[in-house]
């Protein structure tokens, strides 16, 4: 597997972690955590329901200062709140139905806030939300009332408004929980396809690893705060995750999935990825 002091030499890392650890209270969220994304990798963050995704996020978008190590993006370190080279694209928004907004209007919103520092001309505002609505192919219903798109819809709507700012990596915070298979697979290909062509790096937070196996280049696998990172083949090993999970773990691949299975049933925790679970 690799670790931080491999890759630090090599000037193409655009996000560093340097032993990042976070404590609330007398509880260590985040321990130890050393890693690198390089410009243009598709890195999926894969992790049971309290690992410590969103924690390791928030340090990222510089919400959180780390109790212990450093975060650098393109070799400046992290400090306080930022929006420097990164996108981000939160869980599900909830919509009202009747909500008057149409779909470019959401994306715009990205636009008016503090990103760019003074309000643009409509013509070249009504450009850039063009230009990325088209880029997640969402022009089709730019004219639509936003409340009455389907889950797939929205979300690539909010990958359009953290494209805005013309990111150099693009955080994602679990964008499939709310959507079916089919449309899961869609943004997920279009994030890659997106993030090809635009040479962004991505971050992607899931439950589970099955959907993004074909587009992932390194997962890091987060459980109770530790992190093992690397290729799918080095990570998805059950020697390396039972280390993390702290008890023994199976690695299953079956038909092209993934399947990581515990007779400790209830702290598995990985709802797609627990034997009991899955159908
Ligand atoms: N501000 C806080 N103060 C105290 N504990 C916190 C705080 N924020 C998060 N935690 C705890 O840190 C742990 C990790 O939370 P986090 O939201 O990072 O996990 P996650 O992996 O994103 O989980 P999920 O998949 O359920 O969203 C949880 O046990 C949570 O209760």
């Amino acid at each position: 597997m690799k670790n931080f002091t491999e890759t630090t030499s090599d000037d193409k890392q655009l996000l560093t972690l340097e032993n990042i650890q976070v404590i609330y209270g007398q509880r260590t969220i985040l321990k130890n955590i050393n890693l690198s994304i390089r410009s243009g990798e598709f890195v999926g963050l894969i992790g049971p329901n309290g690992a410590g995704k969103t924690t390791l996020l928030r340090v990222i978008l510089g919400l959180i200062k780390p109790t212990q190590g450093t975060a650098s993006i393109n070799g400046i370190r992290i400090q306080g709140a930022h929006r420097r080279l990164v996108g981000y694209v939160p869980q599900k928004i909830q919509l009202d139905p009747d909500i008057p907004l149409r779909a470019r209007d959401l994306v715009a919103l990205g636009l008016d806030g503090h990103r760019f520092g003074f309000p643009l001309p409509n013509r070249e505002k009504r450009h850039k939300v063009d230009e990325v609505l088209h880029a997640v192919d969402a022009l089709r219903y730019a004219e639509l009332p936003v409340g009455r798109l389907s889950g797939g819809e929205q979300q690539r709507l909010l990958i359009a408004q953290a494209l805005l700012s013309n990111p150099r990596l693009l955080l994602l915070d679990e964008p499939l929980s709310n959507l079916d298979l089919r449309s899961a697979h869609e943004v997920i290909q279009l994030v890659a396809d997106v993030a090809r062509t635009r040479k962004i790096a991505v971050l992607l937070v899931a439950h589970d690893m099955n959907p993004l196996l074909h587009v992932m280049d390194k997962i890091i696998y987060l459980v109770n705060g530790q992190a093992a990172i690397g290729t799918l083949d080095e990570v998805v090993q059950k020697e390396v995750l039972s280390k993390i999970y702290g008890y023994e773990v199976e690695v299953l691949r079956i038909h092209n999935r993934i399947l990581v299975v515990s007779e400790k049933e209830d702290e598995c925790g990985m709802e797609a990825q627990c034997d009991h679970k899955i159908s």
